[in-house]
């Protein structure tokens, strides 16, 4: 099988509303790579365009131009679907079934054996940590529960990549934190996950690699490590015993300064000026109680793609609607 296992090339969907057939271009151009073993972060803000591309991809709704592929076969074919798991957004299950009838219920759907079914489910169920409610009712479960059956219904033909349509929204922190481990041990089993999210720290913690969605477009797609600059974006330097004669001038040279404890909370914007204060006030007697450095998160990244598109937006360069 080819390495990498989702291409889109160009894929765009332009949606007609209403009587005028007004046009919304939900998605634009949009070229993805997705590799095998990964786990992948599709990011973007409510209307971004994630869900239309989701859609697409699982053959749900044809796209306007543009053309994709999973596992080297166009999207839609029966072979590319062969060896693809998929939670929408959202699913409804029926919650007077248990986990175990939802999976079975599933499988036979997809064709698969009583034999295979019985292996299978119980694994399936240990893997999403719902071992010992496999015979409780779905009513019974908390969102975050449903959540992860649901993951192991998209798991059960055993597919090679699994697409997750935000499997994070409306959980609590514990829900969150569970799914997040499931798709670290769907990793471990050599599977592949695409998810489409909003939560950044979620996705932080988590991907491989990201694509970035804004207004239709992808404006970003790379490993974490590459996107987010290595460069300390700020550093907090805390200091007591500040000689009187070195205070005014440093609290003057920070960014910020604020009294913290015996001594001062100095912030710079570079680095080499919180070294070299550093350097200064050590000389000049004064004690350094810490020096945090604050890296780019995703969340700073994200909203300066935010910005830069916003004002694209705003020039009329692009239009997600026109
Ligand atoms: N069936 C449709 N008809 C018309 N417009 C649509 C349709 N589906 C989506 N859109 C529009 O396309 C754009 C992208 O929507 P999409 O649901 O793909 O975004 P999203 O990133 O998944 O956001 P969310 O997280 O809110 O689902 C939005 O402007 C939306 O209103």
């Amino acid at each position: 099988m080819p390495d990498e296992i989702l291409v889109t090339r160009g894929l765009t969907k332009v949606f007609h509303l209403g009587l005028r057939r007004r046009r919304v271009v939900a998605v634009q151009g949009l070229d993805l790579s997705v590799e095998r073993g990964e786990i992948y972060g599709f990011l973007g803000p409510n209307g971004a365009g994630k869900s239309t591309t989701i859609k697409m991809l699982m053959g749900l709704i044809t796209p306007t131009s543009g053309e994709a592929s999973i596992f080297g076969q166009p999207i839609g074919a029966t072979r590319a679907r062969a060896h693809l798991g998929f939670l929408p957004e959202n699913p409804y299950f029926h919650d007077f079934l248990t986990p175990e009838q939802l999976l079975a219920f599933a499988g036979r759907l997809g064709g698969l054996s009583s034999s295979t079914l019985a292996e299978r489910i119980p694994r399936l169920l240990d893997l999403v940590g719902l071992g010992k409610a496999r015979k409780m009712p779905l009513r019974r479960f908390s969102k975050g529960m449903v959540q992860r059956a649901g993951i192991a219904q998209a798991l059960v033909g055993d597919p090679a990549l699994v697409v997750l349509d935000e499997p994070m929204s409306g959980l609590d922190p514990i829900g969150r934190k569970d799914v997040r481990e499931v798709i670290f041990r769907l990793k471990e089993e050599g599977k592949t996950v695409f998810f489409s999210s909003h939560i950044l720290p979620d996705v932080e913690a988590i991907c491989d690699r990201v694509g970035l969605m804004l207004h239709g477009r992808l404006r970003e797609q790379g490993r974490l490590d590459e996107l987010l600059t290595a460069r300390a974006r700020a550093v907090d330097v805390i200091a007591e015993a500040i000689p009187a004669s070195l205070a005014a001038s440093f609290r003057e040279r920070a960014m910020r300064s604020l009294p913290k404890g015996n001594g001062w909370a100095l912030t710079f914007s570079e680095e080499a000026e919180a070294d070299e204060a550093v350097r200064a006030l050590v000389l000049g007697g004064a004690r350094i109680v810490s020096v945090a450095r604050h890296r780019e998160t995703l969340e700073d990244l994200f909203m300066r793609k935010a910005d830069e598109a916003g004002a694209a937006h705003a020039r009329g360069e692009e239009s997600a609607s026109a």
